[in-house]
């Protein structure tokens, strides 16, 4: 009995002791349980704090920047006043002297026909360049001091010119079905625009043949143009580069020496020149003019006048896949004679402008791509053998060497994703450095765009996860075109495609936080938009009122049938 008792004693007491132990880690657990929830509650306030700052510092960041440029704006400003009165007051003493007229920095507002700002300007505008003779590949242009993205590096008139009336003309007549397009086409409307620089250069040289055909003026203006001829045919080592550079630009004040033999050339020869040295215009290939004027398309809403043209000095630029400057062509606007200073004889003409497409340092080559720059290594290496020199610039390189790592991933026959799907997948397991992978996507461009259109025209309503997929591959491609310096028309038409893409975003936003963050992506791709304008046609990023004449201008282009892409959204 007694033994029993104990043991019920001691069982007791036991289970008191566990159930306080018991009690004692619970109550040790709700301690801990709310030290716990107050630990969380403490991180979510300094997460949402940090949010707050991040928010605040980038919108601090964007008006620090449209200060700074807002400043840069108004300092330019002043400059220009200040240069502006410098010159009034030593223009008396130069005299006639057109080229020592003082250098304007940027005349692409002159593409907008800008009524608000005057210029001092004539043709030719030589900016920060110089022809050197010993650049890698013979001769070649050159910074004469350090250039900022967006600069104005010269603008030029064609020596010759095949315009839109005449080539339209031999198109229709030589076209076997003008109501049907042909893929054959393209190549004869090139074709054919090479014909009539050659007919113009064959009227050249029979002024210079016959003196009943010669007055002063056209009898000089031939002589230059030979000039300009002969010094592209010349070796890269036989005339003194500052007599060459007056040639090329079939100008200069002193007459240009032409041996009276000098003046015929081969007609095969020519045409070997005329090929390297004629440029079509800026946004269109010929496909897409081919295709348009065998339609009915009327004359007046042509946006180019000319389907190619020989510009001697631009012709002394080299390829590069990465390049550093851009070309745009442009209409010198008309202007009332005495409330101007553009050169009256420069109004209604026709100019190519360059532009350096990124920051550029004394002493570097000036180069730009021969060919659209959005292919792969392959069709790039393959378009550029009409030049005949293989690309051995660093893109080509790099490319080259990576491109083989991600090929066989892509050719699986019975794989039904789209190709960007592929390609992203296969970049994603490739391990390869992100330059690389950027260099790459930029080949593919074309069909990213492609992709692009497909899934918006797919995606009725817009769904926000859809949209911000797709934000997210467009950003990709941007940082791509950036990482090569382009500031081509399908990087334009991304940047654009992004900006419609935020403005989805930002109507789908619902509350406040959202809200914020899609106003500060909007000012992200308002900044990348007028920085890719600025660098497209010179420094209009100064300037907000120019910047959206741009896109308007841009908007246009892209829109059209022949355009690379089609935008909806109104900017800024
Ligand atoms: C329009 S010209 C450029 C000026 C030329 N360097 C000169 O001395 O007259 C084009 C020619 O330059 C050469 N060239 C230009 N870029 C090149 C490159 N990236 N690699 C090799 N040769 C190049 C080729 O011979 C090409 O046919």
């Amino acid at each position: 009995m007694e033994p029993t008792r104990e043991k019920l004693e001691s069982a007791k007491a036991l289970s008191k002791s566990t159930s306080e132990a018991l009690s004692k880690a619970e109550q040790r657990a709700s301690a801990a349980r709310l030290r716990f929830d107050e630990a969380r509650l403490e991180l979510e306030r300094a997460e949402a704090d940090l949010q707050r700052v991040e928010n605040e510092s980038t919108a601090a960041e964007v008006q620090l920047k449209s200060a700074e440029e807002e400043h840069s704006r108004r300092l330019a400003q002043v400059r220009n006043i200040k240069s502006e009165k410098e010159r009034e007051a030593t223009s008396e003493s130069r005299g006639k002297d057109r080229r020592a007229q003082p250098a304007v920095r940027d005349v692409s507002p002159l593409l907008f026909d800008d009524d608000g700002r005057r210029l001092p300007f004539s043709l030719p505008y030589i900016g920060p360049i110089s022809i050197s003779t010993s650049v890698v590949h013979g001769r070649g242009l050159v910074a004469s001091r350090d250039i900022e993205a967006g600069e104005c590096l010269f603008i030029t008139r064609p020596v010759l010119s095949a315009n839109v009336p005449q080539s339209r003309e031999c198109f229709n007549r030589h076209s076997r079905c003008p109501t049907r397009y042909e893929p054959s086409y393209a190549g004869e409307l090139e074709g054919y625009a090479e014909d009539t620089l050659l007919d113009e250069l064959t009227c050249l040289s029979n002024i210079l043949e016959d003196e009943e055909l010669q007055t002063c003026e056209n009898l000089d203006m031939a002589r230059r143009i030979f000039g300009a001829f002969r010094a592209q045919m010349s070796s890269s080592d036989s005339a003194p580069a500052v007599h060459e550079m007056d040639v090329l630009l079939a100008t200069g004040d002193h007459p240009v020496n032409l041996d009276t033999s000098e003046h015929y050339i081969e007609d095969e020869e020519a045409l070997g020149i005329i090929r390297r040295n004629a440029f079509g215009p800026d946004f269109h290939n010929f496909d897409a003019i081919a295709r348009r004027w065998t339609q009915t398309w009327p004359q007046e809403e042509c946006f180019y006048n000319r389907i190619l043209g020989v510009y001697p000095l631009a012709a002394m630029i080299n390829h590069s896949c990465c390049p550093n400057a851009i070309r745009v062509f442009g209409t010198v606007p008309k202007s009332e004679i005495g409330t101007t200073v553009i050169d009256e004889e420069c109004t209604g003409k026709d100019v190519m402008i360059v532009h350096a497409s990124t920051k550029i340092s004394r002493g570097e080559e000036i180069v730009w791509s021969y060919i659209p720059p959005c292919g792969p290594v392959q069709r790039r290496r393959h378009m550029l053998k009409k030049y005949g020199f293989v690309c051995e610039c660093t893109r080509c390189a790099k490319e080259l060497e990576v491109a083989d790592k991600l090929i066989p991933t892509l050719e699986t026959p019975d794989d039904q994703k789209p190709l960007i799907e592929r390609i992203e997948l296969a970049l994603s397991n490739s391990g390869m450095p992100n330059e690389c992978q950027r260099l790459l996507r930029v080949g593919y461009s074309t069909m990213y765009i492609d992709y692009f259109n497909a899934a918006l025209r797919n995606m009725p309503n817009k769904n926000e996860r859809g949209v911000s997929d797709l934000l997210k591959l467009a950003t990709q491609l941007h940082f791509s075109f950036v990482q090569c310096n382009n500031a081509c028309t399908e990087h334009i038409s991304i940047l654009h495609l992004c900006y419609e893409l935020v403005s989805i975003t930002h109507m789908n936003a619902k509350d406040g936080g959202e809200r914020t963050k899609t106003t500060n992506l909007i000012r992200f791709w308002t900044e990348q938009l007028k920085r890719a304008h600025m660098v497209r046609y010179g420094e209009l990023g100064h300037n907000l009122e120019l910047v959206r004449k741009a896109m308007k201008h841009t908007q246009l282009v892209l829109r059209s049938d022949g355009g690379f892409f089609r935008v909806g959204c109104k900017f800024i």
